[in-house]
């Protein structure tokens, strides 16, 4: 089975995350996308994470309706922070029948060399890159590379940050979250 994954902090899913799923699911030829939950992106601070097995239930919640998506928690036992290569190389050796590929945004493409070991991602899985709203550039070796596909995704510039800081000011930020999803955080007193 081809798999597509989709890794993310996910604190929390929201409509774009989902979108882009969605996508991929139907309009590519990866039979099932798993939603990896990182327990710590190496770019980013740990800083209003919420913990992992909050995280994990509200993507499994989001997905619980469509076939071909699946939380993962392929990195909880993993060392941290997680680099995506080691991440590959434990999923590969656990099914090894699986082909995995990597499904990214244009933002991720853009620091993809700053990466560890992202010469050995690219040359065992291929990449599946949607456009997305960022600054900077996509360095020009990465052109034509045969390892990358684009794939013609639609933008909603939605993030976690603009809704957990959203949720902070009082606003109203329904729209933004699956329906679960906003359940859950309003239940919970998430991001107050
Ligand atoms: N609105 C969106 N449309 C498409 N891709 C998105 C969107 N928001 C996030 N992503 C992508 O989804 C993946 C996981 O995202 P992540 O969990 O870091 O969400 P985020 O909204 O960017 O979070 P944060 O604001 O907390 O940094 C990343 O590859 C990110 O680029
Ligand atoms: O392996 C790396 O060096 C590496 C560097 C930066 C980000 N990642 C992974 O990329 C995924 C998406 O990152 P982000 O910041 O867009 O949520 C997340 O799972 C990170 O762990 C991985």
């Amino acid at each position: 089975m081809k798999i597509g994954l989709y890794f993310g902090t996910f604190n929390p899913i929201h409509i774009g995350h989902l979108a882009i799923a969605n996508h991929m699911a139907e309009h590519s030829d990866l039979d099932k996308i798993w939603m990896v939950i990182t327990p710590h992106n190496p770019f980013k601070k740990k800083s209003s994470l919420l913990d992992n097995h909050h995280r994990y239930q509200m993507v499994m919640e989001a997905v619980e309706h469509y076939d071909t998506i699946e939380p993962s928690k392929a990195e909880f036992d993993l060392p941290q922070p997680n680099y995506t290569v080691n991440t590959l190389v434990h999923l590969t050796e656990k099914y090894p029948k699986h082909e995995f590929c990597l499904i990214m945004g244009e933002d991720n493409l853009k620091s993809l060399h700053k990466w560890k070991n992202y010469e050995a991602i690219l040359e065992h899985h291929d990449i599946y890159v949607y456009p997305r709203i960022s600054e900077g550039k996509v360095e020009t070796r990465f052109d034509n590379h045969p390892k990358i596909h684009r794939v013609n995704a639609p933008i909603m510039e939605i993030s976690s940050t603009m809704i957990r800081n959203g949720i902070k000011e009082g606003k109203n930020i329904r729209p933004l979250l699956p329906p679960e999803v906003y359940t859950y955080v309003d239940e919970m007193n998430f991001y107050k």
